[in-house]
């Protein structure tokens, strides 16, 4: 390592978020100890994983511990562990860089409104750099777990801009965080105040933290445990309060608003293990980046072994944080061997379920679900195609709009299914590019006549999900755009054979499939129509996207025979201005389903002539 002090620049984005974070989150400031704590803990926990392997690491006496160190005449608070520690190396990266992907962009996202700001920061996580907010000096001195006492590091850094990095000797292996306190945060200072923090944030965290005040005047330096230094998951669900199970999450998560609900279940037998899963009440930024981290935090007998183990819950509910402890897990257990172990495939499918009931039971709840469902529905709707044997289950954890609440997204299908009436054998759903033009579309009006509610969908990725989904609880779903639309007897017999249909036809032979007369309308005079296996405006949206070809299908137009417009056509002769109108009924039908005309200046002629003559 270099003799020499060394400064470097932190990345960007680090300049970037420090000072973001540093005005927007202020008013919760004291979250910086929790933040500390929590990657202290981390540090422990990694150091017992180490020391399986190599047990001398954990020294005798050497227990893994947190200690506060409070200093009222320097002015500094110190989070000292006695963890896996860092060399030179692991500092510049950990504490210079933020590696997550799409930071950049997320940090673009970031408005300068305080409030905003400060929400949006949470679903990023604050982490280490968090102590910039109390303290205009860190200090961090630390020394990798099984290196020399010469090979320690220290690193420190205004939070302006540039640390410096230099190689010092250190007893102690381990990590100490030194906040060199600003002016308005000495209260930070006060041993009241940070027991009452750490009971408040950190009472659950597996490691004993103790609080040591220094020797002042014949009193001599005192030491005490500030927590039970139990693992929170390990206990007996009774005696452990809400806030509790609260805390523990955000020392996972890193978030800082509660969770919207959790399960904190112990399974007995053969296939012994605790779970404690938390559904999170926003999204993280990273929801839908592919390399995100996601998963559970797995321990084998209370010691850590992984974070982000993806193996215990499908990629659809991705978004679900916890704890997994499964004590007959081997030790040495590594991703690759997770992927196809036996056991952790069946605790897969028992969490999956337990996922799944805990959803379903939150459901109950209006206020939370729809919070939920505004988060993370669009990623429940991966599981229809993705976890074929739950389909149903998580089928029942849909929520649409629909034609019979305009302007809200909370119809489940049980609910569809409960307000239909008997006679009614299908669920019928609608597909738009955006819930105004699903309520305002032509397809709704024989629906709306009949009385019967239609589910309006419109987000990117409903037509792919409702192509894995036939049916729900036996009864088919049916897209209202599609085919030859059969509402049972009432359906009024559309009359094919009268000779406009013909003429139409004939002249538009090369932009439709065909031309028919229909009954599903009512005050418009056309729609587009598709057929059965045809690929509809989204799924050929995502394949262009993805630069594959999709390939041409023609829709079928129908006309409604009753309009006056058609009416009209009717007793129009043959000539150009015929087939002008042919073209413009064809055009607005393509306009009314959000989609351009092919050629959009013959249609700007086409209405420019027509307005000419109105005029
Ligand atoms: N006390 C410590 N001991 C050892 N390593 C640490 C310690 N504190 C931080 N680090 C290292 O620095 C890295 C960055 O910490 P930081 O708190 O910014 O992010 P994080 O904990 O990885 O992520 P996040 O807090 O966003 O979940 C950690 O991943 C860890 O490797």
């Amino acid at each position: 390592m270099s003799a020499e002090k060394q400064t470097h620049g932190f990345q960007a984005e680090v300049s970037r978020l420090l000072h973001l974070m540093i005005h927007s989150l202020y008013s919760n400031r004291e979250i910086f100890l929790r933040e500390l704590i929590s990657n202290a803990s981390d540090a422990c926990d990694k150091l017992r994983f180490k020391a399986l392997d190599e047990p001398s690491l954990l020294e005798s006496g050497n227990d893994p511990a947190i200690s506060l160190r409070i200093d009222k005449e320097a002015g500094t608070l110190t989070i000292a562990d006695n963890g896996i520690g860092m060399n030179e190396e692991d500092v510049i990266e950990n504490l210079g860089t933020i590696a997550r992907s799409g930071t950049e962009k997320f940090l673009a996202s970031l408005s300068g409104d305080q409030k905003k700001d400060a929400q949006l920061i949470g679903q990023f996580g604050v982490g280490f750099y968090s102590a910039f907010i109390v303290a205009d000096r860190v200090t961090v001195e630390s020394r990798k777990a099984g290196t020399d006492v010469s090979a320690g590091v220290r690193w420190e850094s205004d939070g302006q801009g540039e640390f410096t990095v230099e190689a010092i000797e250190r007893a102690e292996q381990g990590t100490a965080v030194v906040l060199h306190l600003r002016k308005d945060a000495r209260e930070f200072l006060d041993d009241f105040k940070i027991r009452q923090v750490v009971n408040q944030y950190s009472d659950h965290v597996a490691f004993p933290i103790t609080l040591v005040t220094p020797a002042e005047g014949d009193d001599e330096e005192k030491a005490e445990t500030l927590n039970s230094a139990t693992a929170l998951w390990q206990r007996p669900r009774q005696e452990i309060s809400d806030e509790e199970y609260q805390n523990f999450y955000k020392h996972i998560s890193h978030d800082f608003q509660d969770a919207l609900s959790w399960s904190h279940n112990k399974v007995e037998g053969k296939l012994e293990y605790t779970s404690l899963l938390y559904i999170p009440a926003r999204a993280p930024f990273d929801l839908y980046h592919r390399e995100a981290n996601r998963g559970l935090k797995l321990y084998v007998q209370r010691v850590f072994i992984m974070d982000d183990a993806q193996q215990f819950l499908p990629q659809y509910l991705r978004f679900i944080k916890g704890v997994i402890d499964a004590p007959n897990l081997p030790l040495n257990v590594s991703r690759e061997l997770l992927q196809d172990y036996g056991p952790v495939q069946k605790i897969r499918a028992a969490l999956t379920k337990r996922v799944l009931q805990m959803l379903k039971k939150l459901g109950n709840d209006e206020e939370k679900y729809a919070t939920f469902w505004s988060q993370f529905g669009q990623v429940i709707k991966e599981g229809i195609g993705e976890d074929r044997d739950n389909q149903e289950a998580v089928a029942a954890l849909l929520r649409f709009a629909s034609s019979n609440q305009p302007g809200k997204v909370a119809t489940s299908l049980d609910q569809y299914l409960e307000n239909k009436p008997a006679e009614q054998d299908k669920i019928y759903y609608l597909l738009a590019d955006s819930p105004s033009a699903a309520e305002n579309s032509p397809h709704l009006e024989v629906f709306r006549k009949k009385g019967i509610e239609v589910l309006l969908l419109s987000d990117p990725v409903d037509e792919w999900m409702v192509s894995y989904l036939d049916s729900y609880k036996d009864v088919k779903l049916i897209n209202a755009a599609r085919g030859e639309l059969d509402l049972g007897e009432e359906t009024d017999k559309a009359d094919n054979d009268n000779p406009l249909i013909g003429r139409l036809g004939s002249i538009l032979a090369e932009r439709v499939e065909a031309v028919r007369a229909t009954s599903r309308l009512v005050d418009s005079p056309a729609c587009l129509v598709l057929a059965e296996d045809q690929l509809g405006p989204q799924m050929r949206r995502m394949l262009e996207a993805a630069g594959q070809p999709a390939p041409e299908n023609k829709p079928v137009l129908e006309v409604n025979l009753d309009h006056s417009l058609l009416q009209a056509l009717a007793e129009m002769e043959e000539g150009e201005r015929f087939d002008d109108m042919a073209a413009l009924l064809l055009d607005q039908a393509m306009l009314a389903e959000g989609q351009l005309p092919k050629d959009p200046a013959a249609t700007a002629r086409r209405l420019q002539e027509l307005l000419v003559r109105a005029l």
